[in-house]
Protein backbone atom coordinates (compact mmCIF):
# COMPACT_ATOMS: atom_id res chain seq x y z
CA UNK A 1 0.00 0.00 0.00
CA UNK A 2 2.90 2.15 -0.12
CA UNK A 3 1.76 4.54 -3.10
CA UNK A 4 -1.58 4.86 -2.00
CA UNK A 5 0.23 5.77 1.69
CA UNK A 6 1.62 9.12 -0.82
CA UNK A 7 -1.93 9.58 -2.35
CA UNK A 8 -4.27 8.97 0.76
CA UNK A 9 -6.56 11.90 -0.08
CA UNK A 10 -7.50 11.03 -3.98
CA UNK A 11 -8.04 7.43 -2.50
CA UNK A 12 -10.29 8.42 -0.30
CA UNK A 13 -12.03 11.38 -2.61
CA UNK A 14 -11.95 8.87 -6.03
CA UNK A 15 -13.54 6.02 -3.97
CA UNK A 16 -16.29 8.56 -2.53
CA UNK A 17 -16.75 10.08 -6.14
CA UNK A 18 -17.12 6.88 -7.67
CA UNK A 19 -19.78 5.40 -4.79
CA UNK A 20 -21.80 8.75 -5.52
CA UNK A 21 -22.49 7.83 -9.19
CA UNK A 22 -23.48 3.84 -8.47
CA UNK A 23 -27.31 3.31 -8.44
CA UNK A 24 -29.01 3.12 -4.81
CA UNK A 25 -29.44 -0.84 -5.58
CA UNK A 26 -28.75 -4.03 -4.32
CA UNK A 27 -26.88 -4.14 -7.66
CA UNK A 28 -25.11 -1.22 -7.33
CA UNK A 29 -24.00 -2.31 -3.81
CA UNK A 30 -22.75 -5.87 -5.01
CA UNK A 31 -21.02 -4.01 -8.20
CA UNK A 32 -23.64 -5.95 -10.44
CA UNK A 33 -23.92 -9.41 -8.54
CA UNK A 34 -26.68 -8.79 -6.86
CA UNK A 35 -27.97 -12.52 -8.01
CA UNK A 36 -25.71 -13.70 -4.93
CA UNK A 37 -27.08 -11.39 -2.16
CA UNK A 38 -28.95 -14.07 -0.78
CA UNK A 39 -26.34 -16.41 -0.89
CA UNK A 40 -24.05 -14.00 1.05
CA UNK A 41 -27.39 -13.14 3.59
CA UNK A 42 -27.74 -17.07 4.50
CA UNK A 43 -24.16 -17.39 4.81
CA UNK A 44 -23.75 -14.71 7.19
CA UNK A 45 -27.01 -15.87 9.57
CA UNK A 46 -25.36 -18.93 9.88
CA UNK A 47 -22.45 -17.25 10.62
CA UNK A 48 -23.72 -15.39 13.13
CA UNK A 49 -26.02 -17.64 14.96
CA UNK A 50 -23.08 -19.11 16.11
CA UNK A 51 -22.83 -16.29 18.81
CA UNK A 52 -26.05 -15.24 19.47
CA UNK A 53 -28.43 -16.90 21.84
CA UNK A 54 -28.72 -17.10 25.50
CA UNK A 55 -26.19 -18.00 28.52
CA UNK A 56 -22.48 -17.74 29.44
CA UNK A 57 -20.22 -15.98 26.81
CA UNK A 58 -23.37 -15.79 24.09
CA UNK A 59 -23.47 -12.10 22.31
CA UNK A 60 -26.27 -10.20 23.51
CA UNK A 61 -29.01 -9.16 20.70
CA UNK A 62 -29.74 -5.61 21.79
CA UNK A 63 -27.80 -3.45 19.06
CA UNK A 64 -25.54 -3.74 15.26
CA UNK A 65 -24.02 -1.01 14.07
CA UNK A 66 -23.59 -2.06 9.98
CA UNK A 67 -20.30 -0.50 8.44
CA UNK A 68 -20.28 0.50 4.57
CA UNK A 69 -23.59 -0.34 5.11
CA UNK A 70 -24.62 1.68 1.67
CA UNK A 71 -28.53 1.24 1.38
CA UNK A 72 -29.25 -0.89 4.05
CA UNK A 73 -28.65 -4.82 2.56
CA UNK A 74 -27.25 -6.48 5.21
CA UNK A 75 -28.80 -4.14 7.27
CA UNK A 76 -32.58 -5.41 6.18
CA UNK A 77 -31.99 -9.00 5.67
CA UNK A 78 -29.23 -10.02 8.77
CA UNK A 79 -28.89 -7.16 10.91
CA UNK A 80 -33.02 -5.58 11.75
CA UNK A 81 -34.49 -9.80 12.05
CA UNK A 82 -31.87 -10.04 14.92
CA UNK A 83 -31.32 -7.05 16.46
CA UNK A 84 -33.64 -5.01 18.51
CA UNK A 85 -31.15 -1.49 17.45
CA UNK A 86 -29.28 -0.92 14.00
CA UNK A 87 -26.99 1.81 13.41
CA UNK A 88 -25.69 2.11 9.63
CA UNK A 89 -22.66 4.19 8.76
CA UNK A 90 -21.60 5.07 5.27
CA UNK A 91 -19.87 7.55 3.59
CA UNK A 92 -22.29 7.97 0.65
CA UNK A 93 -25.51 10.63 1.81
CA UNK A 94 -27.53 9.50 -1.38
CA UNK A 95 -27.23 5.68 0.00
CA UNK A 96 -28.65 6.66 3.71
CA UNK A 97 -31.27 8.20 2.12
CA UNK A 98 -32.33 5.36 0.16
CA UNK A 99 -32.00 3.32 3.24
CA UNK A 100 -34.67 5.13 4.48
CA UNK A 101 -37.42 3.95 2.70
CA UNK A 102 -35.71 0.72 1.47
CA UNK A 103 -35.53 -0.65 5.54
CA UNK A 104 -39.62 -0.19 5.04
CA UNK A 105 -41.25 -0.88 8.19
CA UNK A 106 -38.67 -2.23 10.72
CA UNK A 107 -36.29 0.68 9.02
CA UNK A 108 -38.23 2.78 12.23
CA UNK A 109 -35.81 0.64 14.88
CA UNK A 110 -32.91 2.28 12.93
CA UNK A 111 -31.29 4.09 15.91
CA UNK A 112 -28.71 6.48 13.86
CA UNK A 113 -27.84 6.84 10.47
CA UNK A 114 -24.18 8.39 10.44
CA UNK A 115 -22.64 9.84 7.12
CA UNK A 116 -19.08 9.42 7.62
CA UNK A 117 -16.13 7.85 6.38
CA UNK A 118 -14.69 4.74 8.40
CA UNK A 119 -11.64 6.41 8.96
CA UNK A 120 -12.97 9.57 10.37
CA UNK A 121 -15.65 7.11 12.76
CA UNK A 122 -15.42 6.85 16.35
CA UNK A 123 -18.09 4.70 17.63
CA UNK A 124 -20.02 4.70 21.28
CA UNK A 125 -18.23 3.64 23.42
CA UNK A 126 -19.73 -0.17 24.95
CA UNK A 127 -22.93 0.33 22.86
CA UNK A 128 -22.71 -2.48 20.00
CA UNK A 129 -23.41 -6.04 20.44
CA UNK A 130 -21.64 -6.64 17.36
CA UNK A 131 -19.86 -4.25 14.58
CA UNK A 132 -20.49 -6.02 10.99
CA UNK A 133 -17.79 -4.62 8.43
CA UNK A 134 -18.88 -6.06 4.68
CA UNK A 135 -17.04 -5.29 1.77
CA UNK A 136 -15.53 -2.14 2.92
CA UNK A 137 -12.11 -2.76 4.21
CA UNK A 138 -10.27 -2.74 0.80
CA UNK A 139 -11.54 1.51 1.35
CA UNK A 140 -9.24 2.28 4.12
CA UNK A 141 -5.21 2.15 4.32
CA UNK A 142 -3.71 -0.11 6.53
CA UNK A 143 -3.37 2.19 9.21
CA UNK A 144 -6.56 3.77 9.17
CA UNK A 145 -8.22 0.21 8.99
CA UNK A 146 -6.10 -0.62 12.28
CA UNK A 147 -6.88 1.97 13.85
CA UNK A 148 -10.87 1.49 13.30
CA UNK A 149 -10.59 -2.12 14.68
CA UNK A 150 -9.44 -0.61 17.87
CA UNK A 151 -12.04 1.88 18.12
CA UNK A 152 -14.62 -0.74 17.36
CA UNK A 153 -13.16 -3.15 19.91
CA UNK A 154 -13.91 -0.06 22.52
CA UNK A 155 -17.61 0.15 20.92
CA UNK A 156 -18.22 -3.35 22.19
CA UNK A 157 -20.21 -4.69 24.77
CA UNK A 158 -19.41 -7.81 27.28
CA UNK A 159 -19.58 -10.69 24.51
CA UNK A 160 -19.67 -8.26 21.35
CA UNK A 161 -18.38 -9.27 18.09
CA UNK A 162 -16.74 -7.57 15.38
CA UNK A 163 -17.36 -9.23 12.26
CA UNK A 164 -14.97 -8.41 8.40
CA UNK A 165 -16.81 -10.19 5.63
CA UNK A 166 -15.17 -9.44 2.84
CA UNK A 167 -12.79 -10.19 -0.32
CA UNK A 168 -9.74 -11.72 0.05
CA UNK A 169 -7.07 -12.37 -2.86
CA UNK A 170 -4.66 -15.24 -3.30
CA UNK A 171 -1.27 -13.24 -2.86
CA UNK A 172 -0.81 -9.37 -2.17
CA UNK A 173 -2.81 -6.28 -2.19
CA UNK A 174 -4.53 -6.04 -5.74
CA UNK A 175 -5.64 -2.75 -6.54
CA UNK A 176 -8.90 -1.98 -8.18
CA UNK A 177 -8.65 1.86 -10.11
CA UNK A 178 -11.99 2.36 -10.84
CA UNK A 179 -13.44 2.05 -7.44
CA UNK A 180 -9.92 3.48 -5.33
CA UNK A 181 -9.98 0.12 -3.60
CA UNK A 182 -7.35 -2.46 -2.42
CA UNK A 183 -8.00 -6.51 -2.37
CA UNK A 184 -5.69 -7.98 0.72
CA UNK A 185 -4.50 -11.49 1.24
CA UNK A 186 -5.61 -13.74 3.86
CA UNK A 187 -1.82 -13.30 5.65
CA UNK A 188 -1.99 -9.44 5.26
CA UNK A 189 -5.89 -9.08 6.48
CA UNK A 190 -4.55 -11.79 9.67
CA UNK A 191 -1.43 -9.04 10.42
CA UNK A 192 -3.93 -6.49 10.36
CA UNK A 193 -5.80 -7.66 12.66
CA UNK A 194 -3.51 -8.48 15.33
CA UNK A 195 -2.03 -4.99 14.80
CA UNK A 196 -5.74 -3.80 16.07
CA UNK A 197 -4.90 -6.09 19.06
CA UNK A 198 -8.20 -8.23 18.42
CA UNK A 199 -8.15 -12.23 18.14
CA UNK A 200 -10.31 -14.46 15.51
CA UNK A 201 -12.50 -16.47 16.98
CA UNK A 202 -13.90 -17.76 14.51
CA UNK A 203 -13.10 -17.66 10.23
CA UNK A 204 -15.00 -19.05 7.18
CA UNK A 205 -14.71 -18.88 3.55
CA UNK A 206 -18.02 -18.08 1.93
CA UNK A 207 -19.07 -21.27 0.07
CA UNK A 208 -21.26 -21.32 -3.60
CA UNK A 209 -20.46 -17.30 -4.92
CA UNK A 210 -19.39 -17.37 -8.83
CA UNK A 211 -15.94 -18.82 -9.39
CA UNK A 212 -15.14 -15.88 -11.17
CA UNK A 213 -14.97 -13.33 -8.19
CA UNK A 214 -12.63 -13.03 -5.23
CA UNK A 215 -13.11 -15.51 -2.40
CA UNK A 216 -14.86 -14.02 0.66
CA UNK A 217 -13.97 -14.73 3.95
CA UNK A 218 -15.82 -13.84 7.03
CA UNK A 219 -14.20 -13.50 10.39
CA UNK A 220 -15.09 -13.00 14.03
CA UNK A 221 -12.88 -10.98 15.93
CA UNK A 222 -12.58 -9.66 19.62
C1 LIG B 1 -19.40 -2.69 -2.08
S1 LIG B 1 -20.48 -1.57 -1.24
C2 LIG B 1 -21.03 -2.65 0.07
C3 LIG B 1 -22.26 -2.20 0.79
C4 LIG B 1 -22.75 -3.12 1.90
N1 LIG B 1 -21.71 -3.38 2.88
C5 LIG B 1 -23.26 -4.42 1.31
O1 LIG B 1 -22.55 -5.44 1.43
O2 LIG B 1 -24.35 -4.41 0.74
C6 LIG B 1 -19.31 -0.47 -0.41
C7 LIG B 1 -19.93 0.61 0.43
O3 LIG B 1 -18.90 1.25 1.17
C8 LIG B 1 -19.11 2.65 1.17
N2 LIG B 1 -17.80 3.27 1.43
C9 LIG B 1 -16.76 3.43 0.58
N3 LIG B 1 -15.71 3.99 1.22
C10 LIG B 1 -16.09 4.18 2.51
C11 LIG B 1 -15.45 4.72 3.65
N4 LIG B 1 -14.19 5.17 3.61
N5 LIG B 1 -16.14 4.76 4.80
C12 LIG B 1 -17.43 4.32 4.86
N6 LIG B 1 -18.08 3.81 3.81
C13 LIG B 1 -17.43 3.72 2.64
C14 LIG B 1 -19.75 2.93 -0.17
O4 LIG B 1 -20.49 4.15 -0.15
C15 LIG B 1 -20.64 1.70 -0.35
O5 LIG B 1 -21.90 1.92 0.21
Amino acid sequence: MGDIAENEGSFYSNAEGYWKEVPPTVDGMLGGYGSISSIDINGSKAFLNKFLGEGEGKTGAGCALDCGAGIGRITKRLLLPLFKTVDLVDVTQEFLDKAKTYLGEDGKRVGNYFCCGLQDLVPESGRYDVIWIQWVIGHLTDNHLVEFLRRCQSALRPNGLIVIKDNISYEGVVPDEVDSSVCRDLDIVHSLVGRAGLRIVHEEQQMDFPKEIFQVHTLALR
